[in-house]
């Protein structure tokens, strides 16, 4: 197998350092251009101690001639940068957004949930993505260009996509919580982060059905079967590094019992190398999945209101961002999709 070189842009931020802790695991990988913005000219190690392979490595900034000669280039930029740094680029790359730019189809949904103009549609990187009969990942061999999901609505798809697609649940009034990790709002300084705020506190926010990931998850859902779909989301941010944990919940249809829905979901990921559906009793934790590519799922049935509850974990920057990128470039590559991860966390 030859060598497959690598720039990432927005090496110094969490989304792109994680794509870079995995990828120095990754065995046909090298490491070339790394980019960034108010950073270039410092080196990673300033920003990503734990990196140490990579320390000594000066951030270059981010343009078409340190980006381009590479086979693979990841974005990890602000939403809304990724459109104009990608179209410089030729499509001898294949080039991963982490960001949301590529992500929607609907121009509309850009425009309302993210503003401005839509830089376009990429193939969606979610590998397990149930779509009609088949999985997304069928559509990703050798494709140039890959739009990363958003981590909240990795969790949440995953969770109920097996329900909706065998036509357990009702999908017009799904309901979704989640707690959710500081690492998810980037490094960047911002007012509901400051510590001496937020440390020992957990607060919402997105409230009332603003967050950018409702069109998202509502996308991925009608793919995955269902007609009409409409959800509430709410997401919490918890004093943690690190992680997702989403509850999703949708009225059961009459007569679907416990047994019904864990041969939906055995079903539909016993043959997944990412997605555990616990032994019943056992449930989801954040700390499970930390560092790891792995979802983890459970279920009930909440009888008194007839609602299916699905407990879902993931890693954000992992499952939810650099893993899940990196799956979804071996399967573009023709590599052996699970090259380079792994499902062992970092528990406790
Ligand atoms: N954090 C997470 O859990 C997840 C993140 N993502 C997505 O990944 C992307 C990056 O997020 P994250 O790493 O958390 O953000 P960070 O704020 O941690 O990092 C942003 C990076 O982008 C660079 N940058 C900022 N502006 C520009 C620009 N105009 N041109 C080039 N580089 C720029 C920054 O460089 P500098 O240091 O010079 O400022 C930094 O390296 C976002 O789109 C985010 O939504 C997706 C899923 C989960
Ligand atoms: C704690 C926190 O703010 N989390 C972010 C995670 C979003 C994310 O990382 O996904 P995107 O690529 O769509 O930004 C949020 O919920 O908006």
């Amino acid at each position: 197998m030859r060598t497959i070189t690598v720039a990432v842009a927005g090496a110094s931020g969490y989304a792109g350092g994680e794509v870079l802790r995995l990828l120095l695991s990754h065995p046909h990988v090298e490491i070339g251009a790394l980019t960034a913005a108010s950073s270039a000219g410092t080196t990673l190690g300033g920003h990503h101690p734990h990196l140490v392979p990579l320390a000594d490595r000066v951030l270059l900034p981010t343009n078409n001639e340190t980006l381009s000669g590479h086979d693979v280039v990841f974005l990890g930029l602000p939403h809304g940068q990724s459109g104009a740094v990608a179209a410089q680029l030729g499509q001898e790359a294949l080039v991963i957004d982490l960001g949301a730019d590529f992500r929607l189809q609907s121009a509309e949904d850009w425009t309302e949930f993210y503003g401005g103009e839509h830089a376009g549609t990429w193939p969606y990187g979610l590998p397990e993505l149930i779509v009609g009969e088949g999985r997304q990942r069928d559509a990703l061999k050798g494709v140039e260009r890959i739009a990363v999901p958003g981590c909240n609505v990795t969790a949440i798809t995953l969770g109920i996509q097996p329900a909706v697609a065998a036509g357990l649940v009702e999908t017009t009034d799904l309901v979704a919580v989640l707690a959710n990790g500081y690492s998810g709002a980037g490094k960047a300084p911002k007012a509901n982060l400051i510590a001496a705020e937020a440390l020992g506190a957990a607060s919402p926010y997105g409230v009332g059905g603003t967050h950018r990931h409702v069109p998202e998850i509502m996308q991925n859902l009608r793919l995955a079967g269902a007609d009409d779909v409409t959800i509430s989301f709410t997401p919490t941010l918890v004093p943690m590094a690190r992680g997702i944990l989403a509850t999703t919940t949708a009225r059961i249809k009459d007569g679907v019992d416990l047994a019904a829905v864990r041969s939906a979901y055995a079903a539909a990921y016993d043959d997944e190398p990412f997605i555990h559906l616990l032994p019943e009793g056992q449930w989801p934790t954040t700390a499970a999945t930390l560092g790891a590519n792995s979802a983890h799922l459970q279920l009930a049935i909440d009888d008194r209101a007839s609602r299916l509850v699905v407990v879902s974990a993931i890693d954000n920057l992992v499952k939810g961002t650099a893993g899940g990128a990196i799956q979804s470039m071996n399967l573009a590559l023709g590599l052996e999709e699970t090259t380079g991860l792994d499902t062992i966390g970092l528990a406790p």
